[in-house]
């Protein structure tokens, strides 16, 4: 298993593969960088034939993971990493490339796009839907049937109620309690969250 990015989220999901018994992992960085624990760090391809070996990127950043994702399209398969002390929904789908951390819960009938982060006790209850590369930091709570668009960042802690809809590149600053709907790239703070900036789109 190759884990993408020799970063402090990196040795996150480490530990969510070895909680899973895998132990056979490669850390791979574009940049020099010293041995994760037993783990060296390695440059990317060092070896020829990689389409199927599984990965996950391991670059907390949404845009940049998204961009790492685009140009490793086809030269890496990607899977899903979910700790072994998380729970998810046997109705619920998980995208690939998703990874999921300890304590965090997922219910039924929700769907996790690619590339996503349910970090550590994130809350995610029934038929809520998170596009790719959406990062739901620790502690946050999302009630049912929250929707979140791609690449928003929802900060930790931060709670959504019941059918709030959240556009896509946001930010949800930490502690915020979302009870009205978000546009498309908003950055949200406060509780009640309000609107206190509109990011330029990517
Ligand atoms: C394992 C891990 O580490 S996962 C990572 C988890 N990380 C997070 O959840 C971090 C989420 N990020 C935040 O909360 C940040 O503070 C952000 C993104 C909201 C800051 O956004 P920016 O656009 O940079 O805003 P900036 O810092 O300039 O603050 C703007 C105003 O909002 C306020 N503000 C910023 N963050 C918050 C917040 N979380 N709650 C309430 N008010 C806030 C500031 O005090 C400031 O107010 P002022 O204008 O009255 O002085």
């Amino acid at each position: 298993m190759i884990v993408y990015g020799a970063s402090g989220h990196g040795k996150v999901i480490i530990e969510i593969l070895e909680s899973n018994g895998i132990t056979d992992i490669e850390v791979w960085d574009d940049a020099d960088k010293p041995p994760m624990w037993q783990y060296p760090v390695q440059k990317p391809f060092s070896t020829p034939g990689t389409e199927d070996r599984e990965a996950v990127i391991s670059i907390g950043v949404n845009a940049t993971r998204k961009k790492v994702a685009g140009l490793l399209e086809g030269k890496l398969r990607f899977v899903k990493a979910i700790h072994a002390h998380a729970r998810v929904s046997r109705r619920a789908t998980v995208g690939e490339g998703t990874v999921i951390m300890a304590g965090a819960t997922i219910n039924a009938d929700t769907r996790i796009g690619k590339h996503c982060i349910v970090n550590t006790s994130a809350s995610i209850d029934h038929d809520c839907v998170l596009g790719d590369y959406v990062h739901v930091s620790p502690n946050a709570t999302l009630s049912g049937d929250v929707h979140i668009g791609e690449g928003t960042h929802f900060g930790g802690g931060a709670v959504a109620i019941q059918g709030i809809r959240i556009g896509k590149w946001c930010t949800i600053g930490a502690g915020a309690v979302v009870i009205r709907d978000i546009p498309d790239h908003a950055t949200a703070v406060g509780n009640p969250a309000r609107v206190i900036k509109i990011k330029d789109p990517l």
